[in-house]
């Protein structure tokens, strides 16, 4: 069984360490959720683990360290949707979705057909073949999102790393999201993604990893991590913890009353 295991990684930017010896082990087949305070140092973890920042640590897929990797092999193995959604050029949809092939084939090459069938299921699995044509540069904030999603799933690599893939998206799409990450765990991937949506994060990871000033807070089940407690100290605030349709509901109220008294100092 395939298993992703990042071991006491650490990244220090301008002299600050800011991601601090967090552990994370996920199997196949499964979705944890990264979630933690802004500045918590979730888009850092992730970009470590992808050797886009300097980092401590290791991070291996069955055994292969992946930081041992050239870019284009290890990008084979892990894809990634920046939290960052501008795209500078005015390319077709197509073929935005098709540059997720380019660790695929040798530079230059032409798609081969295994390249035209991974884009086009991309694009079919994002619902964007009425845009193929359209300049990216045209369209939404959140359809040019669901171009990045279809982007990183032509990759067809067997891990994929998601940094707030929710932000910008309407519920309908959203959860549309959800289900498709666990569809993708359900055919054997391992999925991480990063998000605020704390009832969201309950309802559709397995497992959650909660930052917090760079440390990893709390790691587990959705039901383990999300208490009234966690959710004081770590964001400051006074949630609502329910169940209801199925899942749990995790929904901030108010500041939390050490917040309060802060403020009014
Ligand atoms: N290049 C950099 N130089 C110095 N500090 C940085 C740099 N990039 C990020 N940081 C700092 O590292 C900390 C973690 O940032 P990071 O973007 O990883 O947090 P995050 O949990 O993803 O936050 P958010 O939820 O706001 O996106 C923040 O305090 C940020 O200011």
């Amino acid at each position: 069984m395939s298993v992703l295991a990042i071991e006491n990684l650490s990244a220090t930017l301008s002299g600050r360490r800011v991601v601090d010896g967090v552990s994370l082990t996920a199997g196949k087949g499964s979705f944890t959720g990264l979630i933690g305070p802004n500045g918590a140092g979730k888009s850092t973890f992730l970009r470590a683990c992808l050797g886009l920042v300097p980092a401590s640590g290791a991070i291996r897929l069955d055994g292969t360290d992946l930081s041992a990797l050239r870019p284009a092999q290890r990008a084979r193995h892990l894809a990634y949707l920046p939290q960052e959604r501008e795209i500078a050029w005015a390319m077709s949809v197509e073929a935005v979705v098709a540059l997720g092939r380019l660790p695929h084939h040798a530079r230059f090459a032409a798609p081969s057909q295994r390249d035209k069938a991974a884009t086009e299921a991309a694009l079919t699995r994002m619902d964007l073949c009425a845009f193929r044509h359209r300049a990216v540069t045209s369209l939404s904030g959140g359809e040019r999102a669901r171009v990045l999603i279809a982007r990183a799933l032509a990759q067809e690599t067997p891990v994929l790393f998601a940094d707030e893939p929710l932000a910008g998206l309407d519920p309908q799409h959203q959860i549309a999201l959800m289900r498709l990450f666990r569809e993708l765990a359900a055919e054997g991937r391992i999925v991480v993604a990063s998000m605020h949506d704390l009832t969201l994060a309950a309802r559709w990871c397995d497992r959650l990893l909660l930052l917090e000033g760079g440390h990893a807070h709390a790691e587990g089940r959705p039901e383990d991590v999300l208490t009234a407690r966690t959710l004081e100290d770590v964001y400051t605030v006074e949630a609502f913890i329910g169940t209801a349709a199925g899942g749990l509901i995790v929904q901030p109220v108010g500041l939390s009353q050490k917040k309060k008294e802060e403020n009014h100092g």
